[in-house]
């Protein structure tokens, strides 16, 4: 199992964000991380990363214990935050060469030209970060998530501002990777959710409201599209 999370709690001053969630997820799957505005998901993804302590609750990736071995887990997983802090003053492929020198990886010169070809780079590779449009800076942004060919993925909204021809190429790399890793993305896209996900975890106010499998999902809800089906599960205002 690669993820492994159980009771996981997140309050900030007085509001619960993420409130005693648990679940675990598969080499091999793409897990789509479902929700409406505020409904915990970058907080659970910041803690699954180790990026934010959690309250309460424990998360493991691949037996690893994020908060009891954080550096191991780094090279682990790979992640794209919501908002991408890049180093705009860095050229890209300065920027990827930095990253791949963290990580101490071996061939760094060829992984990052074989990382710049697989988000689509090429052309930008000799920019500043500053320079590029906002759907090329995501590119940079998953680029650096997956430059180190880790086994667990978390993408926090990974196509957001990307146009209809970037989105199609972004798609297909992310459902590539899903092949042999683990991965988890957030998206308030249902069809990228239909594209991409085998499976599906909706939090509504911070507590699991749905998590199984996409198709499993949908039969069991009968007739109803994706969509219908969120906006019934989350409908409720109980905070
Ligand atoms: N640093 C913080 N301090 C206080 N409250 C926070 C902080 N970060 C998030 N929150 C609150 O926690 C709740 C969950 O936020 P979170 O960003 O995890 O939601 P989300 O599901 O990712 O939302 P969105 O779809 O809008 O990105 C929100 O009510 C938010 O205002």
């Amino acid at each position: 199992m690669s993820i492994k999370v159980q009771g996981l709690s997140k309050t900030y001053a007085k509001q619960t964000a993420v409130n005693n969630i648990s679940f675990t997820a598969n080499s091999g799957r793409i897990v789509g991380f479902l929700g409406p505005n505020g409904a915990g998901k970058s907080t659970t993804m910041k803690m699954l990363t180790g990026y934010l302590q959690p309250s309460a609750g424990s998360v493991e990736l691949c037996g690893l214990d994020v908060q009891a071995q954080p550096v191991a887990i780094k090279k682990l997983m790979g992640y794209l935050p919501e908002h991408t802090p890049l180093y705009t003053d860095m050229y890209v492929q300065e920027f990827l060469s930095f990253v791949a020198s963290t990580y101490g990886l071996q061939n760094a010169d060829e992984k990052v030209k074989q990382t710049i070809q697989k988000v689509g780079l090429q052309a930008e590779q000799h920019k500043k970060i500053a320079m590029l449009s906002k759907g090329y800076k995501q590119r940079v942004g998953l680029a650096q998530a997956i430059i180190h060919d880790p086994q667990v993925l978390i993408l926090d909204e990974p196509t957001s501002g990307l146009d209809p021809n970037q989105l199609t190429d972004i798609r297909t790399l992310i459902k590539t990777l899903g092949k042999d890793k683990t991965v988890i993305l957030s998206t308030h896209i249902m069809q990228e959710v239909e594209a991409l996900c085998d499976d599906v975890i909706i939090l509504h106010q911070g507590k699991i409201v749905a998590n199984q499998s996409l198709d499993s999902l949908k039969n069991e809800q009968g007739d109803f599209s994706l969509e219908q089906i969120f906006r019934k599960l989350t409908a409720s205002t109980t905070n």
